[in-house]
């Protein structure tokens, strides 16, 4: 018999309707008990403990960060960990969890859409899917894994895609990799998650900001961000990964001074490439951070995860802080887009990290 922990952490799925609006105010052992009247996992003994009660909107990366010293501690006790979570912040939790798990014990991460008070929850089922999906041993070796709506998503790549909707979870280009359903547990194809890059031990990470482009953007919003202290700037930039060139000069600037600047993109799927002259070129060619089909909030994290584990070596620069990205992304089989199109149209073969 497997033997799971639950954490519970709070979000909707933990939530009662009030006349203020939703609380969180159900606990994991109530959640385990909704979960296993809609299908028991039998091959499974779940131990259960309540690590924060809160909506994720309210959450912090110092409450991510114990969160992952809670998932470290009981993965070293157990076959498998399943975490409920708001799914607001899902997707950077996950993959901030990600960045501090290594080992074969699968973590996974579901919450719900709806309220436990509902009268149509879907989180009982959706915790019964992650419950099923860690008891398996298809879970083993995963890393951690996002269950929702029957879908099991790698953490890496991750997007909540709908406000409402049940089926809120997508990652384009990279999963489903495995589904739960009344057909039972199966696995794709999946290839292994990258080592960690965080050891999570510290109370927070360096301040990283995330700054949008629009029609029209100026150089102003980086210029503040670098003001108020950023030590890294992560730009969701336009389509395949462009800047508007005001931003772009301001971007060279940053490189130029030895402060890190990652490219990713606001369309929320694929990756970027540096393919424009003045734009994504420019940035490729100077330096940034191609962060492939990270969105920028995960890509934040992964630029905040290599500059913390800089902090230890005194010899760390924007330029190996920039390679411990790039080497984490290859890993994590993001497409290298610093290899733009060559003249006569043919790309370069990628390698595709395992
Ligand atoms: N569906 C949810 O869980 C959303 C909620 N606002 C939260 O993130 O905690």
């Amino acid at each position: 018999m497997r033997h799971l922990v639950l954490l519970g952490t709070g979000g909707t799925i933990a939530t009662r309707t009030a006349p203020q609006g939703r609380r969180v105010d159900v606990g994991a052992g109530e959640l385990l008990a909704a979960a296993a009247r809609v299908w028991e996992v039998p091959e499974a003994a779940v131990e259960v403990r309540d690590v924060r009660r809160i909506t994720s909107f309210s959450a912090g990366v110092p409450d991510v960060l114990a969160l992952a010293r809670a998932v470290r501690a009981a993965a070293a006790g157990a076959d498998g960990v399943v975490v409920t979570h708001g799914t607001d912040t899902l997707e950077e939790s996950a993959f901030l969890l990600a960045l501090a798990h290594g080992g074969p014990v699968p973590v996974v991460v579901t919450g719900a859409q709806r309220p436990f008070d509902d009268p149509a929850p879907d989180g009982p089922r959706n915790l019964a899917a992650a419950l099923r999906w860690a008891a398996a041993p298809e879970s083993d070796g995963t890393g951690v894994t996002v269950v929702f709506a029957d879908a099991v998503l790698p953490a890496v790549g991750v997007r909540k895609t709908h406000t409402l909707e049940l089926a809120a979870f997508a990652a384009p280009g990279r999963g489903p990799i495995g589904h739960v359903d009344e057909a039972g547990v199966r696995r794709h194809h999946t290839a292994a998650p990258p080592a960690p890059l965080l050891d999570a031990a510290a109370d927070d990470l360096p301040r990283v900001a995330v700054v949008p482009q629009y029609l029209g953007a100026d150089a102003s919003d980086i210029e503040h961000a670098v003001r108020r202290g950023a030590r890294g700037v992560v730009v969701a930039g336009l389509g395949a990964g462009n800047t508007p060139p005001p931003v772009t000069a301001a971007c060279l600037d940053l490189l130029a001074a030895g402060v890190p600047v990652m490219l990713t993109s606001r369309v929320g799927a694929g990756p970027v490439v540096g393919l424009y002259a003045g734009g994504g070129a420019d940035l490729a060619a100077a330096g940034a951070i191609l962060a492939g089909d990270l969105s920028p909030w995960q890509g934040r994290l992964l630029l905040a995860a290599a500059l913390a584990a800089g902090a230890a070596e005194p010899s760390s620069t924007a330029a190996t802080v920039a390679e411990r990205c790039r080497t984490w992304l290859r890993a994590a089989g993001a497409v290298d887009g610093t290899h733009h199109l060559l003249a006569g149209g043919s790309a370069p073969s990628q390698t595709k990290g395992t």
